[in-house]
């Protein structure tokens, strides 16, 4: 039994992680995990669930596509549902794929399958009524999607009115659903991107984030002015069409109109695959758009009738994923970034390659041992991925194509921004100066960044301008600028200066938790700050207490209560701690707590996805009460896997009960988008 409870346990923690990855992905469209992490997570627990059936909740990530539509765009409800793939990593994968076939069909004969490339883009599922497109909408969640119709208009390939008689004598149904993929070619992001550079926008990270952002344009000129591509693949009863396969389904959608990509092949049996599937791997990087896979499909459409679906994905689809992209490119330098604690990153500067989507110019080198195990030097030629699918890595040198004789790197002994000699730390290198100014101007960068104080407008480039001028030495003295000393500042004008100075002040009532991560406390994060600031309420507070105060509480563990602790005592943070108080900064309350829940009593039962003391601090965070007994003043009783008696008497009182859907549900109603935000925090 308790074996099971840790699995229980192991599968409710991966499915908040995964809920919270893909809020990320595909809400905020700023994903945290990488693709390869997320895929490890994903499959483990589809096979604690496939082995322990019990485990499985009918919300959990494993029966679920994407995300929820944004408020934003008008809903449509899909007519049949939109699914996701599943996925196998390595031709043995596609083996297990083809063996459930066979199980499944009880059949022994080779099964015909047709190959397409897998486009890293986004699906679209548009609507025909009587040949003349009704609308056009985003996956979403599956069942409903975003109407995005405006925005899909000109792109080419993409139909507004079908015509009526096809060749070969085919028909058009009265209502017809077409799915396909949009997606943007390499060329047009960096286009994108480029643009957005000079207006000041942030990049993309890659092209299929800049598709997703493009068609959720509010403003259909925008996305107008993007050329968005589209290939199709699909249709939601292919068999009224008169089609009786994969191949030929794609032939009658390209005689109808719809862009069709040509690259495609048929093969009997998964083994007569392999070499198309190497020979496509090889492809991949002299593609004008991002492809991530082969989507294995049977081509016969009979058996896809007889093989179903999951609540997720068709069983008679298959998408191998390609091995991580590995791409060779030229060492042109090596620079040395300075941390603010002073730590020496040596960053490879390269000829910029496009690596899995996003353009790669630097490539982390971690550290002096690295760039000598790997004996680097500057000029030669190296292979570069993506380490977890998101941090950039030279990988090796291919030393067998240096031309010339080229002179080893010899990592410098001084530090490149204020001359002080480097020491050793472990297997880093640091400068120890607390006043070098690469140090300075990062932990100003850092102080201000979003993450932490957030102060709108007070840049890294302004930092460096103001410290430059001489007009600020220190993070207090941010709080004595005037908008007379920004005015002549070049890129200022008097309204722009008045409004830096403005945030600037706003930032004094940031929340103790925002204020503790801009002072770069060691080990802490947002939720240990939010953590610490709930526990303690004040600076003072925090600074009286000592390690095992610390350590006492849930998440923080004895390393981290000893940083914090002794960073705390540290003469220089005093200082800045004094000097900031003394401007008024972090007027000592913890995050303002909403009222949003007040009134409401939760009793929390069972295994639930996230340890019952989180969930307890987020609903009292909201203004609700969580006691630890059932009683007729409970409001509800929230219960997970395996409740104990309180449920029982939750029902004995008739105390309405809800499930973790409920109870996100129940948020929803009352918070609105603050649902949002307590999802992901
Ligand atoms: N990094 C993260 O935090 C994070 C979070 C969520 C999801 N993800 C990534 O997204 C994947 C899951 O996302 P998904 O559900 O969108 O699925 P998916 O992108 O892996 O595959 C399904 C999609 O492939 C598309 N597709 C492209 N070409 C196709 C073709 N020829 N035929 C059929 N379909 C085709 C369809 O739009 C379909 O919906 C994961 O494997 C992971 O890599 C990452």
């Amino acid at each position: 039994m308790s074996d099971l409870r840790a699995l229980a346990a192991r599968a409710a923690a991966l499915r908040a992680t995964l809920r919270e990855a893909n809020y990320r992905y595909y809400v905020l469209q700023d994903p945290e995990l990488s693709d390869a992490e997320w895929d490890r997570l994903f499959h483990e627990l589809k096979r604690l669930e496939e082995t322990h059936p019990e485990l499985r909740t009918p919300d959990s990530p494993t029966q679920r596509v994407g995300a929820p539509p944004q408020a934003s765009f008008a809903a449509v409800r899909h007519p049949h549902p939109m699914l996701s793939l599943d996925n196998a990593f390595d031709l043995a994968g596609l083996e297990e794929f083809e063996a459930r076939l066979k199980r499944v069909l009880a059949t022994d004969e080779e099964i015909a399958y047709l190959a397409e490339l897998k486009i890293d883009g986004l699906s679209i599922n548009l609507l025909y009524e009587g040949g003349v497109l009704v609308w056009a909408a985003t996956r979403g969640d599956g069942v409903t999607g975003e109407d995005v119709t405006f925005n899909v208009l000109g792109v080419p390939g993409l139909p507004q009115r079908l015509p009526e008689a096809l060749p070969g004598g085919g028909r058009v149904p009265e209502v017809l659903e077409v799915r396909g993929e949009l997606y943007l070619s390499r060329a047009e992001f960096r286009r994108i991107n480029e643009e957005r550079a000079a207006a000041g926008e942030p990049p993309f990270k890659n092209p299929r984030n800049a598709a997703s952002g493009t068609i959720r344009q509010l403003d259909p000129r925008v996305s107008a002015g993007r050329k968005l591509q589209v290939f199709f693949y699909g249709v939601a009863e292919p068999r009224a069409l008169g089609v009786r396969t994969q191949s030929e389904l794609l032939d009658w959608l390209a005689a109808a109109g719809f862009r069709t990509n040509p690259l495609r092949a048929r093969a009997r049996g998964i083994a007569a695959l392999e070499p198309l599937i190497a020979r496509w791997t090889a492809l991949r990087s002299t593609l004008d758009y991002e492809a991530d896979g082969v989507v294995v499909k049977v081509d016969e459409l009979a058996l896809h009738d007889e093989l179903g679906s999951t609540a997720r994905a068709p069983r008679w689809a298959v998408a191998y994923k390609f091995p991580a992209e590995e791409v060779e490119t030229t060492l042109l330098g090596v620079s040395l970034g300075v941390g603010r604690t002073g730590k020496i990153t040596p960053v490879a500067e390269l000829e910029p390659r496009l690596i899995e989507g996003t353009e790669v110019s630097r490539a982390t080198l971690h550290n002096p041992g690295f760039i000598a195990a790997l004996d680097l030097r500057v000029g030669d030629r190296v292979m570069v991925h993506k380490s977890g699918g998101i941090i950039p890595e030279v990988i090796r040198v291919l030393t067998e194509a240096r031309t010339a004789e080229l002179p080893p790197y010899v990592f410098p002994e001084t530090c490149p921004a204020c001359g002080e000699a480097l020491i050793e730390d472990g297997a880093n290198v640091r400068c120890v100066n607390l006043a070098c100014p690469a140090q300075v101007l990062a932990r100003l960068s850092h102080y201000a960044s979003r993450g932490a104080m957030d102060i709108a407008g007070l840049s890294t480039k302004t930092l460096q301008k103001l410290l430059d001028k001489g007009l600020i030495r220190t993070i207090p003295d941010l709080y004595d600028l005037t908008p007379e000393q920004l005015t002549p500042l070049e890129g200022f004008g008097e309204r722009s200066a008045q409004n830096l100075v403005a945030a600037i002040a706003r930032s004094k009532t940031q929340p103790l938790e925002r204020l503790l991560v801009a002072l770069g406390l060691p080990h802490v994060g947002a939720r240990t700050a939010q953590l610490l600031a709930r526990a303690f309420g004040s600076l003072e507070a925090l600074q009286a207490a000592d390690t095992a105060d610390l350590a006492a509480l849930p998440e923080v563990g004895e390393t981290t209560a000893r940083a914090v602790h002794d960073a705390l005592q540290q003469p220089a943070l005093r200082a800045l701690i004094g000097e900031l108080r003394a401007r008024g900064v972090g007027g000592g309350a913890a995050a303002p707590r909403s009222d949003r829940l007040k009134g409401l009593t939760f009793v929390l039962t069972g295994t639930l996805s996230e340890p019952r003391d989180r969930l307890k601090e987020r609903l009292e965070a909201l203004g609700a009460r969580v006691a630890s007994s059932v009683s007729k003043k409970t409001s509800f009783v929230v219960a997970g896997e395996d409740p104990g008696s309180k449920l029982d008497k939750a029902r004995a009182l008739g105390v309405p009960v809800l499930d973790e859907a409920g109870l996100a549900a129940l948020l929803a109603a009352r918070l609105g988008e603050e649902a949002l935000a307590l999802e992901s925090s």
